[in-house]
């Protein structure tokens, strides 16, 4: 069995992990901390986990995560660089969800997160763990830094575009407008996400610039092989629902590119893809066709068959966004099936 260590595991991310965990045939966790709640059963936090998990959340500074195989990292930016080394040098493997290795430029990790980075030599060697993009590295890394949930949905929504052979899009004029529900922003109290604030509301954010801008950038431009230079326009919207992802991406076709069937450019190109579904042509995406579940499901639209194609991607935040993507990439680490205790089937309404 895996020893699955968990820092951070009273937040939406970390308790869908334990969620996602729990229930995985391959996975004994072993450790889940809290600095708040240590002491606690995990069960009288989370009754949902009552009779599955019985745990109880521990303090950081007291546990020693060394005997695990792997331990995930569902803190705020800035914790898993400062407990890295350690790990690492006790032969454990770390996912970690937050940003601290995300961006490869330490200046421009620096410039949106606001804090030193406590170990660009661990930063170098770090996978970015997009999973359709980044698999066969995924497989031998010792460090995976988990892509944000914005940019999840924009990057594999965009990649058939940008990974193809010859230039299809104007690059230089990509435009992503991306809505997610409240569970985005944690668990931690903020008046942002007050019922009163957030519920029968709507409104863009972060429009002069958000963090999750220079990683997509970077993230696309690797699509391209590093060939291609990349103009986004992203902005981020807060819409009054738990849970999902609703990303609406626009690219301008190249001249040369209009005989293309994009369709079946997108179908293949996810063809081997167990996680994300390209819907038939004509297809609207709902957030809750991927509600509490590893999938993310892509439409493709050519309006009036112009020069304009409009892609719509879905996914659930806190899963492909976050747990579950995690858990994509322990099983690819660990030599297991991708799909591996993931198969958790789409909760509706
Ligand atoms: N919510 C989402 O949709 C997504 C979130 N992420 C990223 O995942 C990470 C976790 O997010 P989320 O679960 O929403 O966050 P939450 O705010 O809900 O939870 C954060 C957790 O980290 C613990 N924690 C906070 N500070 C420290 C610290 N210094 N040392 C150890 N533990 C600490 C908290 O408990 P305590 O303070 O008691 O220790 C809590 O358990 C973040 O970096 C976030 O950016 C990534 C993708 C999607
Ligand atoms: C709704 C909301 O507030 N969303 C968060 C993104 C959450 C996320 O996944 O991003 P990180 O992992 O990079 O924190 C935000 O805009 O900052």
């Amino acid at each position: 069995m895996i020893k699955v260590g968990i820092v951070g595991g009273t937040g939406y991310t970390g308790v869908e992990l334990l969620r996602i965990l729990s229930t995985h045939p391959e996975v004994k966790l072993t450790a889940i901390t809290a600095r708040s709640d240590a002491g606690l059963p995990v069960a009288d936090m989370f009754p949902s986990l009552r009779g599955i998990v019985d745990l109880a959340f521990t303090s950081p500074e007291e546990t020693d995560l060394t005997g695990c195989d792997v331990v995930f990292f569902a803190t705020p930016h800035g914790v898993a660089m400062s407990h890295a080394r350690k790990l690492l040098a006790a032969g454990v493997r770390i996912i970690d969800l937050a940003a601290d290795f995300r961006l490869k430029d330490t200046a421009e990790f620096e410039k949106w997160y606001g804090m030193p980075h406590a170990c660009p030599d661990i930063l170098q060697e770090a996978v970015y763990g997009l999973v359709e993009v980044n698999r066969e590295a995924i497989r031998k890394a010792r460090v995976i830094g988990l892509p944000g949930c914005y940019p999840t949905s924009v990057q594999l929504g965009l990649a058939p575009l940008l990974g193809h052979g010859k230039p299809l899009v104007n690059e230089s004029m990509l435009i992503a407008d991306c809505k997610s529900g409240v569970s985005g922003a944690g668990r931690r109290a903020s008046v942002g996400s007050l019922f009163a604030e957030s519920s029968d509301n709507f409104h863009a954010y972060g429009v002069k610039g958000h963090r999750h801008l220079p990683e997509i950038v970077q993230g696309l431009k690797a699509i391209t092989g590093n060939t291609r230079e990349i103009g986004l326009t992203f902005v981020p919207h807060l819409t009054p629902m738990i849970r999902g992802i609703h990303s609406t991406l626009y690219a301008t076709l190249r001249p040369e590119a209009s005989g293309i069937d994009f369709q079946s450019l997108y179908e293949d190109y996810y063809r081997n893809d167990p996680f994300v579904d390209v819907l038939p042509a004509g297809s609207h995406p709902e957030t809750r066709s991927v509600r509490a579940s590893n999938y993310l499901r892509i439409a493709v639209h050519r309006p009036g068959n112009g020069n304009t194609l409009v892609i719509l991607v879905v996914e659930d935040n806190l899963v492909k966004g976050a747990a579950g993507q995690g858990v994509q990439c322990l099983n690819l680490m660990c030599g297991l099936d991708e799909t591996t205790g993931l198969k958790q089937v789409p909760v509706l309404p």
